[in-house]
């Protein structure tokens, strides 16, 4: 009896084996055969890919790799059995009309991110209604009012800082850790205006150190190998981003608690209307779009303006056009002027945050201009870096920090300018993001002449970020205070 079930089980199990061989080899000689239908396939093999992916390297990866084949539209070999197409997309043209596309959506697997907020779903990671009400309901805190609103508590912070924490370091001769600096910068800023919340010291050290163990886990390590998922429990790195992941979502929770029991909260910010809407079933829905919002509204930021700190501090001729232009165009407040926008387009172009890329599953067939088919289904990487470094339409010199180049924009400079992505999953604060950039580098720069100490290194997680410790910047002077600040 014992015998014959056995058999029986095995033979199923062969039968299924067989049947899964079939499809895998009918789906590989099918591609095989319409290879020529697809775009150009990457030559790096799977293994590299994949290696590549999940290195901080990975958006140079992706640019040499394109600059390699010389085609702006290609496949990566990420694709099994009957598996999706792995499509990076570096033509601009293209990128605007997938993410425009309305039946193309983020895939699924970005919903490993709600790891982050500790299992709940955020809006961020999701599709369909989900994500529509939720997106819906906090639109209008990125409404001009609220932004100025908002605005204006980062220039005071950002005053405080120099202030507290720019001037005793220039007394005392030291540099400082820029990347670091902007992030606590702007983590304090976002808690206050956002979540009418004051963030201790405390909490902002344990938020950067417990969120870097989570990207680490559950960004990195699990997406690339899976099997971390469901065997994850018995490894104690696994645990332990599990256990930041919690310490995460108590910030949000007692940011919560700190709202209700406010006496006359401001309408319209950003916890006002999470609080507020409906669609949220309970306290830890709202907390992962907390955690969602004040991770992405404080770390993109934050890194954009220690970028184009850097930039400046390592250009002393494009600092020095800057600064002149700040103290000698009194026709415009200092935010509006062309130079500042200019400068911080140009540091967004050369290290843009974002520029890992974003990922989109498309609902229908796209064609390059090549005349190559991305069928429905595939998986796309819009590849903002690599639009971005396109020699044919940023020049030769596309590596250069050169603000000056966004003077005589061409139309293809503007198409491929995608920072904050596009179309209805684009990035939603982008309103405050710019507003806050564009006032507190020249209260910055207008101020302080900035050097580089330790030049440092760029490096990609979650976002391209200055790498740890890195980017020391040296404030040489301290320069008289245009009266205009
Ligand atoms: C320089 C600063 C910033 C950059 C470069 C940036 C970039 C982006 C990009 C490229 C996306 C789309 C991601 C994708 O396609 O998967 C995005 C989405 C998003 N961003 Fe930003 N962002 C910045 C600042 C902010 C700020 C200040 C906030 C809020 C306070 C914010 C909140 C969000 C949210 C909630 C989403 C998800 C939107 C959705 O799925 O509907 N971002 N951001």
């Amino acid at each position: 009896m014992l015998l014959i079930e056995l058999f029986a089980n095995w033979t199923r199990a062969a039968a299924f084996a067989a049947l899964v061989l079939a499809i895998g080899v009918y789906r590989w000689m099918h591609f095989k055969q319409c290879d020529e239908k697809f775009p150009t396939m990457a030559p790096t093999g799977t293994l590299k890919t994949m290696a590549a992916l999940a290195s901080g390297d990975n958006p140079w990866f992706i640019l040499r790799t394109a600059q390699s084949i010389g085609v702006s539209v290609f496949r990566l070999p990420l694709q099994f059995l009957w598996g999706p197409m792995f499509v990076v997309v570096g033509d601009a043209k293209l990128a605007r009309t997938i993410l425009a596309d309305k039946s193309t959506a983020k895939p699924d697997s970005i919903g490993s991110s709600d790891y982050i907020t500790n299992g709940a779903r955020s809006f961020a990671s999701a599709n369909g209604s989900f994500w529509h009400v939720r997106r819906k309901g906090v639109s209008p805190a990125f409404s001009s009012s609220h932004v100025q609103r908002m605005n204006a508590v980062a220039v005071a912070k950002c005053d405080k800082w120099i202030e507290e924490r720019l001037k005793p370091l220039i007394d005392e001769g030291k540099s400082f850790d820029v990347g670091n600096e902007m992030l606590d910068l702007l983590l304090v800023a976002i808690c206050e205006t956002a979540f009418e919340y004051t963030i201790s010291p405390m909490e902002v050290k344990m938020f950067k150190h417990e969120m870097e163990i989570v990207l680490l886990e559950f960004l990195f390590k699990a997406h690339f190998q899976p099997w971390r998922k469901v065997l994850g429990r018995l490894l104690p790195a696994h645990r332990r981003a599990r256990l930041a992941a919690k310490q995460i979502q108590n910030l949000s929770f007692r940011i919560i608690e700190a709202y209700k029991k406010l006496d006359n909260p401001t309408q319209g910010t950003i916890i006002n209307l999470v609080m507020c809407n409906q669609a949220y079933k309970n306290d830890a829905e709202r907390a992962a779009d907390i955690t969602m919002m004040l991770f992405v509204g404080h770390d993109t930021t934050a890194n954009t303006l220690a970028f184009t700190l850097k930039e400046l501090a390592q250009n002393p001729r494009h600092q020095e056009v800057l600064r002149r232009s700040i103290h000698e165009d009194d026709t415009q407040a200092p935010h509006q002027l062309e130079s500042v926008r200019n400068t911080i387009r140009e540091s967004m172009r050369l290290l843009p945050v974002s520029g890992a890329g974003s990922l989109r599953v498309t609902g229908k067939d796209f064609v390059t201009k090549e005349g190559k088919l991305i069928p429905a289904g595939s998986i796309t990487i819009l590849s903002y870096f690599s639009m971005l470094h396109d020699p044919s339409v940023f020049g030769k010199d596309y590596s250069q920090f050169n603000p000056a180049r966004w003077e005589k924009a061409t139309p293809e400079m503007n198409q491929a300018f995608l920072p904050f992505a596009a179309g209805r999953q684009n990035c939603v604060g982008q309103s405050l993001a710019n507003a806050e950039l564009n006032c507190i580098l020249p209260r910055i720069i207008s101020q302080f002449e900035l050097t580089v100490d330790e030049p440092g290194h760029c490096d990609c997680f979650f976002s391209i970020k200055p790498g740890k410790y890195c980017h020391n910047i040296n404030t040489v002077s301290d320069l008289a205070s245009s009266e205009r600040f």
